[in-house]
């Protein structure tokens, strides 16, 4: 199977788009610091069609950031399956990792580097050809173009996540993971990035997964929601599913619900 490669780069996607994350019975437990385990992740089923974005919402303590650490191969699992474009995650890892990236405000590129040298040592890393011409072309596509001289600890908070991006598709990935895409940025700027990561998804027919407690942008961008609790899957669906199954008008609503109820999961 070759997934993310382009196909239905228009946006389409059908019921038999190939799935570029795909997990079984996917579960990660925890040495608990007062003795015992925690499970942050408990069981959990994934399929994540190719040429979509996926959101993964749940309060905090739900297991997102387990389990996009598990995708991205940060954290071994302790129990499940675990396939990423089309690869074993347990055997093959390697593979799967050079075709995807991963993009979060609370990871920090080095201070002291300005964003051309922090460009070019990920670039290095990753393998880039013509390393030089592409960080010219992100950096214009990104807008960081006056900014390629500063070093990356004096930058804004969104200057600082246009660079993070502009790192993150280096590789040209065609799986990208963002955790809360659009935390600490103003409006309009979060709203820049949600116009570019929604045009660049479609333009390379790439997938998204992402963590996010911003439920305005998940509606916005997301053609499918998974919603955790207590480390298992709750409910799943597109938001205007939610929305109507819940009898709410707002995802937010329905986030609200599901936080409070007392109910065992679903999925
Ligand atoms: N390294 C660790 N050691 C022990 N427990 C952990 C560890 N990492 C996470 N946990 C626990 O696992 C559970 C899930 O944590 P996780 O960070 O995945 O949640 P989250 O949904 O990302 O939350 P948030 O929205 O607050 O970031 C929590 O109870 C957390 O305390």
């Amino acid at each position: 199977m070759d997934v993310g490669t382009g196909t239905g780069v228009d946006g389409e996607r059908g019921d038999a788009a190939p799935l570029v994350i795909e997990a079984r019975g996917l579960t990660k437990r925890f040495d608990a610091p007062a003795g015992g385990t925690v499970t942050a992740v408990d069981g959990i089923d994934l399929s994540v069609p190719a040429n979509s974005t996926v959101a993964l919402l749940g309060g905090n303590g739900a297991g997102k950031t387990t389990t996009i650490s598990m995708i991205v191969g940060l954290l071994l699992p302790t129990a499940g399956s675990l396939r990423v474009l089309g690869r074993d995650m347990a055997t093959d890892r390697h593979l799967a990792l050079a075709r995807m990236n991963f993009s979060s405000p609370y990871v920090d590129l080095p201070h002291r580097l300005t964003v051309r040298e922090n460009l070019t040592v990920y670039g290095h890393l990753y393998g880039v050809q013509d390393l030089r011409a592409r960080i010219t072309a992100m950096a214009a596509d990104l807008h960081l173009t006056d900014l390629l001289n500063r070093p990356a600890g004096k930058l804004s908070a969104g200057q600082k996540t246009r660079v993070a991006l502009a790192k993150a598709l280096l590789n040209d990935p065609v799986l990208l993971l963002l955790d809360e895409p659009t935390a600490s940025l103003d409006p309009d700027t979060g709203d820049w990035v949600r116009g570019y990561l929604d045009s660049w998804r479609r333009r390379v027919g790439a997938t998204i997964f992402l963590a996010s407690h911003n439920m305005a942008e998940v509606e916005r961008l997301c053609d499918d929601v998974l919603i955790m609790k207590g480390g298992r899957l709750h409910d799943q669906g597109s938001a205007t599913a939610l929305i109507a199954r819940y009898g709410r008008k707002t995802l937010e609503e329905v986030f609200l619900d599901i936080a409070r109820a007392e109910d065992a999961p679903v999925g």
